[in-house]
């Protein structure tokens, strides 16, 4: 193990007795198996921190705390544990990212946890709009004949559509160029920080620009279409801002909030076009696959659970949104407890990556866990999700896909008193972090768009069970693993048919004020 110098005296996960080389022989048997090893850790190490070396994507040398501590990890300042150094090294952006200013300066953080999380309600209509065009474009508008449709491929291409009209607005999230340049950019990327890892670190610099070379091309291509839009902007706002500093907006979206964070800033570098346009395009990156894995997991589950499931689903859509005459408002979400559950449980079951609440040690004198493993700086650590979130002490009939499994934990809340009652059945909701569900994380540095994503996704499934007929599979495709991250099956097709005029409730384009069940 060539990194920093790992903790003394605790066991490796994977190693066995009489091997030659423990450390290396139980690298290649975890990389192998990543699932085995991380449920195997759990079960002999329950109590005690142990080192799970896993080799390809997402992989390190992992002090893996035993669940206990999980508490720890999530209350260490990002001064102590770092997520963000743990994406650094992992996608090495010193050399895949042309503009290091905005891997130093992490202000879009900021825009999504307080404006982009804020705007979720007025964003919905636009959302909702975004998913119906998409979804018209991608899956089509037959209503006779079933078609195969890749669920991997195009719901990701759908998500990308739909966040990027929250991100950078109309036309532009309907530009196919720069639609692909985002997605291609996300999918090269990591392959070029993999092949640039086995260069030896020193010829690094001279090796990148031949190894990054597919997504700098991505990355010029995204950001050059954006360039005029965001001059035009700054122009606007520039030129419109009255004197008391008050300019009112044309646009609603990520990019005009980073216009005006920057402009706040009084820092010129922040208003750099092409600082705003690489914001834009690092958010697609750590969002649209993430995004995307998690919806594809749900469609599989759900297509290959029971077709009575689904109608459950719409009848809770269309009772709900009955209410508010067919206009999704946050509240109308909220109330559909059902579609919450099946997000909260695919997200369970198949967890996207083997350990979570990945950190850097930062703190140069390294840190000291609760049951006294120091570990030094520059070392990962970790917590055993997959392992947690399939315990059959938290979890009862864990690996098996319970729709409204949080439903019925929901109803089960009931303390006496009501508003205890309404805090503890809000954490049972999909984008609600804890210790034991560590989907997005958890503490201050969880992943700062999760409600954005949930609010996202769920307009997404609730469009397609109202839009679209089903044929059920009878099995589930099966997931492979890479290094630390689970995969659902790229190539699984399902067999989709759209619904005829009549069968739908008319929410294809909602409009407020508008009174749906006068639409035929
Ligand atoms: C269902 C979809 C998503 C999942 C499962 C997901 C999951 C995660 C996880 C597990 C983390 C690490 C948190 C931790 O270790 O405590 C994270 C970080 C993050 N997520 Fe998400 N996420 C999703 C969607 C999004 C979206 C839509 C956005 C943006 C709007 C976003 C922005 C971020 C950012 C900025 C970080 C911090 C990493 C960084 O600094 O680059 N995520 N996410």
């Amino acid at each position: 193990n060539s990194g920093p110098r790992l903790p003394k005296g605790l066991p490796i996960v994977g190693a066995r007795k009489g091997d030659w080389f423990p450390f290396w022989q139980a690298t290649l048997r975890n990389s192998l198996d990543v699932k085995k090893a991380a449920l195997d850790g759990y079960k002999q190490y329950p109590n005690q921190a142990a080192i799970l070396p896993v080799a390809g994507p997402g992989g390190a040398s992992f002090v893996v705390l035993p669940a206990s501590e999980t508490q720890f990890i999530t209350d260490q300042p990002d001064s102590v544990l770092n997520l963000r150094a743990v994406i650094i090294k992992g996608l090495l952006y010193r050399y895949t990212v042309a503009d290091q200013f905005i891997i130093s300066n992490a202000a879009h953080q900021h825009v999504i946890t307080t404006t982009l999380t804020n705007q979720i309600g007025n964003l919905m209509s636009a959302l909702n709009d975004e998913t119906a065009f998409c979804f018209e474009q991608i899956w089509g508008t037959d209503t006779n004949n079933f078609c195969d449709v890749g669920v991997w491929d195009t719901l990701g291409r759908v998500v990308g559509g739909v966040t990027n009209r929250a991100f950078v607005g109309l036309p532009y999230c309907r530009d196919p160029t720069l639609l692909s340049a985002g997605l291609n950019f996300a999918r090269c990327l990591p392959l070029s920080a993999r092949f640039l890892s086995f260069v030896w670190e020193p010829l690094r610099p001279v090796a990148s620009p031949l190894f990054t070379l597919p997504n700098r091309i991505f990355e010029r291509r995204f950001i050059n279409i954006l360039l005029p839009e965001i001059h035009r902007r700054l122009r606007h706002r520039f030129d419109h801002v009255k004197n008391d500093g008050k300019y009112v907006a044309e646009k609603n979206d990520f990019l005009q909030w980073s216009i005006e964070q920057a402009i706040a800033s009084g820092d010129p570098q922040m208003w750099k076009p092409r600082t705003l346009a690489g914001r834009v395009l690092l958010l697609n990156l750590v969002s649209i696959h993430t995004s995307s894995l998690t919806v594809t997991n749900l469609v599989l589950d759900l297509i290959s659970s029971k077709a009575e499931i689904l109608d459950e689903l719409r009848d809770e859509i269309v009772g709900i949104l009955a209410e508010t005459r067919g206009v999704w408002t946050k509240t109308a979400m909220y109330k559909m407890v059902k579609l919450d559950s099946v997000f909260r449980e695919s997200a369970r079951l198949n967890t996207l990556t083997a350990v979570a609440l990945r950190r850097v040690v930062v703190a140069k004198d390294g840190v000291t866990t609760p049951s006294g493993v120091h570990i030094p700086c520059g070392n990962f650590c970790a917590v055993p999700s997959l392992a947690v979130l399939t315990d059959g002490k938290k979890y009862s009939s864990p690996e098996s896909f319970d729709p409204f499994r949080f439903v019925d934990l929901r109803q089960k809340v009931n303390t006496g008193e009501r508003l205890p009652d309404h805090v503890e059945r809000a954490r049972m909701s999909f984008p609600a972090t804890s210790n034991d569900y560590l989907a997005f994380g958890n503490g201050r540095q969880a992943c700062p768009g999760r409600f954005f994503a949930a609010a996202e996704l769920k307009l997404m499934l609730a469009y397609v069970l109202l839009h679209y007929d089903f044929e059920m599979l009878p099995k589930r495709p099966s997931d492979t693993w890479v290094g630390i991250l689970r995969i659902p099956s790229s190539s699984a097709k399902i067999r989709v048919k759209r619904r005829t005029r009549a069968e739908i409730p008319v929410f294809r384009f909602p409009v407020h004020g508008v009174d749906w069940m006068d639409w035929t």
